[in-house]
């Protein structure tokens, strides 16, 4: 049992020896993300200055990107830091917020999707318009479901070469072959911002853990999410206390209720 691939099994990896990822995310999530890392047994760094970015990439366990409130000077960074993982053999994650609605955002798109990202994880507008649909997103949020997204995610995941994580109510990950359905989480989570955001960062720490297999290291951290949010979902009486007991959860998470609780199926 210790040796299959479940997110028990992967969860129990992280925490005995919790992986360095640097995370370059946005204003809003940093805070949250880095708690959420922190909680569910990973080691954050919040490094994305383009004078130490592509150094910093060389020596951590993984990266993850998004460009929830970019700048040029941080795209130089993202830029750096992709090229760096990338010559050191580190996976990286793309997180592609709202990169349809300015030309700056769709450019600094382009040039990141160049630079092969390991996984891309959005929500369903934000995966929608990456495959070059027409979504209905406004601003960081998403207005179209997961199953209106899963034709795009499974023609990006083929364009590029990646894992592509949709999430929402029931969420979708899929290697451009093998694809699944992870169902749990809470209506609340999307009340509370920049949880995306820290999911991102998340399965950036399981890419980290299992550098060969991107695809179970996306539904293992879409899992540790589906679990703990289900559970703090229950007990929640609105976004504030929803975000606390999150945390908790997370934190109190074993490896046995992972699996145990784990609403995965086949697609
Ligand atoms: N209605 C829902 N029911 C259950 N879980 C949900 C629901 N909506 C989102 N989630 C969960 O919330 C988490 C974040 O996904 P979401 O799709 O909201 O990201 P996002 O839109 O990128 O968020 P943000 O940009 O605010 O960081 C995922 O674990 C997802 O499964
Ligand atoms: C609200 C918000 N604005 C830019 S990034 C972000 C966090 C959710 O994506
Ligand atoms: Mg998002």
């Amino acid at each position: 049992m210790q040796d299959q691939i479940t997110p028990g099994n992967l969860l129990r990896t992280m925490r005995a020896n919790p992986p360095l990822v640097q995370c370059i995310t946005n204003f809003v999530a940093m805070n949250i993300a880095a708690n959420v890392m922190l909680a569910a047994g990973a080691s954050p760094a919040m490094v994305h200055a383009e004078e130490e970015a592509g150094e910093f990439a060389a020596i951590s366990g993984a990266l993850t990107i998004n460009i929830g409130t970019l700048s040029a000077g941080w795209l130089r960074g993202m830029l750096k830091a992709a090229q760096s993982a990338n010559n050191a053999g580190k996976p990286w994650v793309l997180d592609p917020v709202a990169h349809y609605a300015t030309a700056f955002r769709r450019d600094a798109i382009t040039r990141l999707l160049e630079l092969k990202p390991t996984i891309i994880r959005g929500n369903a507008s934000e995966i929608i318009a990456l495959a070059g649909g027409t979504s209905r997103g406004q601003g960081v949020d998403s207005r179209d479901a997961v199953e209106q997204a899963e034709d795009s995610a499974l023609q990006l995941a083929e364009k590029h070469s990646c894992v592509v994580a949709v999430t929402g109510v029931t969420d979708f990950v899929t290697d451009g072959q093998k694809a699944k359905r992870i169902a749990g989480g809470s209506p609340l989570m999307p009340q509370v911002t920049a949880l995306g955001c820290s999911l991102t960062c998340l399965v950036g720490a399981f890419a980290a853990v299992a550098p060969d297999d991107p695809f179970h290291a996306t539904i293992t951290a879409l899992t540790v999410f589906a679990v703990a949010g289900q559970q703090a979902g229950a007990a929640a009486e609105g976004p504030g206390s929803f975000s606390w007991r999150f945390l908790d959860a997370l934190a109190a998470l074993t490896p046995e209720t992972l699996d145990r609780d784990a609403r995965i199926s086949a697609a």
